[in-house]
């Protein structure tokens, strides 16, 4: 794909962040590549990366698929768009040119409940592709539900309900800057267009949340990001509004994953949200195989948090992940080249992890096993690559 012309987007994954800041605002810039307290887990996850060394075989020359099986629906390849907010931030078109090019590369899209396009606006710039819905769990029930039926409606397949996000955490590049998504009056457009959120507002304010932007704004964050502590019954309530399989992102804990099947849940993301949440928490693919000895007979994990590279999707394969969530990379895309800068990266992942499963002798996602791999003690001193 890059031979006839030269790449949109950098193929370098230690140059791609750079290219992505000069296509951004300062406070653009700083959310998305931005963590929580000293980013400590962003380089905790990429160093987790680096501790494991895969071990290539040879002379077994066959071709190399990526297909994979996940809820029942067969894919070209085991990677799925990450939920990401507020994507009119980074480039106009947002979410939809997102939309279109994981349509385009035949990749899950995630939507976001913070996103700033509509479930509906993005249903229909998607077509009959494959969408999956992310639920940041609203406070008030009658919401959550008006939220699953809209995304049912709409034709999402996968509800995937985000744990690790009660609230906003610490982050520094943000706060010295002032900033937060909602301030721009973006990343409110699920809430403000859903029927229970505005019949609720008219009820408490007398006005349409369109008419009152900074009023609306602060009740939908009120409603979904003020803390509220849910509890593991409260799955109850999904899983009787949502027929279809349902996902819970963010867990790191061995014994959250065997709550999740407890729970009666079709699967889950071994996450920390990219080192967004807790500062200091553990590194994703730390807790990966653990997490799969204990439930990956049970339910679907699903991992992301620092994929950057193919070898690391090979990586998070081989430790017994079923898919991998891509971040950041993509985002950074959506910077540089709108629906054309996702659909690069994303080609250009896939291209790279088909590439070097080839290298490594290994023939499709069902090769990547654990004795590929090696933990060896990692010194450098580049643990992140941006
Ligand atoms: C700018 C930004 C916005 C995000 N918004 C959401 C979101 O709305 N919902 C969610 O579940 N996760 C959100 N995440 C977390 C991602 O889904 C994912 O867990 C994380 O980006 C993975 O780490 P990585 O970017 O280092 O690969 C966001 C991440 C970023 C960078
Ligand atoms: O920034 C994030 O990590 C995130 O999940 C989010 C939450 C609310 C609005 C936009 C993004």
């Amino acid at each position: 794909m890059f031979l006839s012309t030269l790449p949109l987007v950098t193929t370098d994954p230690n140059k791609l962040e750079a290219q992505a800041k000069e296509h951004l605002s300062a406070k653009s810039y700083a959310y998305v590549a931005g963590g929580a307290g000293e980013r400590a887990t962003m380089d905790a996850n990429r160093l987790a990366f680096r501790q494991w060394k895969l071990i290539p075989r040879m002379l077994r020359s066959s071709p190399v698929s990526l297909q994979t099986t996940l809820f029942g629906h067969t894919h070209p390849s085991p990677l799925i768009l990450c939920p990401i907010g507020v994507q009119r931030i980074f480039y106009p078109d947002g979410e939809c040119a997102t939309a279109r090019a994981a349509a385009a590369v035949r990749v899950p899209y995630t939507l976001s409940t913070a996103a700033s396009s509509t479930i509906e606006q993005v249903a229909d710039a998607m077509g009959d592709a494959h969408r999956w819905y992310q639920l940041y769990w609203p406070k008030t029930d009658e919401i959550t539900i008006s939220l699953l039926t809209r995304a049912k409606k709409a034709g999402y397949s996968v509800l995937v309900v985000t744990l690790d996000t009660p609230a906003l955490a610490w982050r520094p590049w943000d706060l010295d800057q002032g900033y937060i998504p909602f301030v721009t009056g973006l990343g409110n457009e699920v809430g403000f267009s859903d029927p229970a959120f505005q019949r609720i507002f008219r009820a408490a304010h007398g006005k349409d949340p369109a008419d009152d932007i900074t009023a609306a704004s602060l009740a939908w964050a009120q409603d979904v990001f003020s803390g509220r502590g849910h509890t593991w019954d409260d799955l109850r309530l999904l899983r009787e509004h949502w027929s279809g399989p349902i996902v819970l992102k963010g867990i790191q804990h061995v014994d959250d994953a065997r709550a999740a099947v407890e729970a009666g849940v079709d699967g889950i993301v071994v996450s920390n949200h990219g080192g967004r949440q807790v500062d200091g928490a553990i590194g994703s693919l730390s807790v990966l195989s653990e997490i799969v000895d204990a439930v990956g007979d049970k339910l679907t994990v699903l991992f992301d948090s620092g994929v950057r590279t193919g070898v690391d999707v090979i990586k998070a394969l081989c430790l017994g992940a079923k898919g991998v969530l891509l971040g950041r990379p993509w985002v950074y895309g959506l910077a540089i080249g709108g629906q054309k800068g996702v659909e690069q990266v994303v080609k250009g992942l896939l291209a790279d992890t088909e590439q070097s499963m080839g290298l490594a002798g290994i023939a499709g996602v069902d090769g990547c096993t654990r004795d590929m791999l090696r933990f060896v003690e990692y010194s450098g001193d580049r643990a992140s690559s941006n």
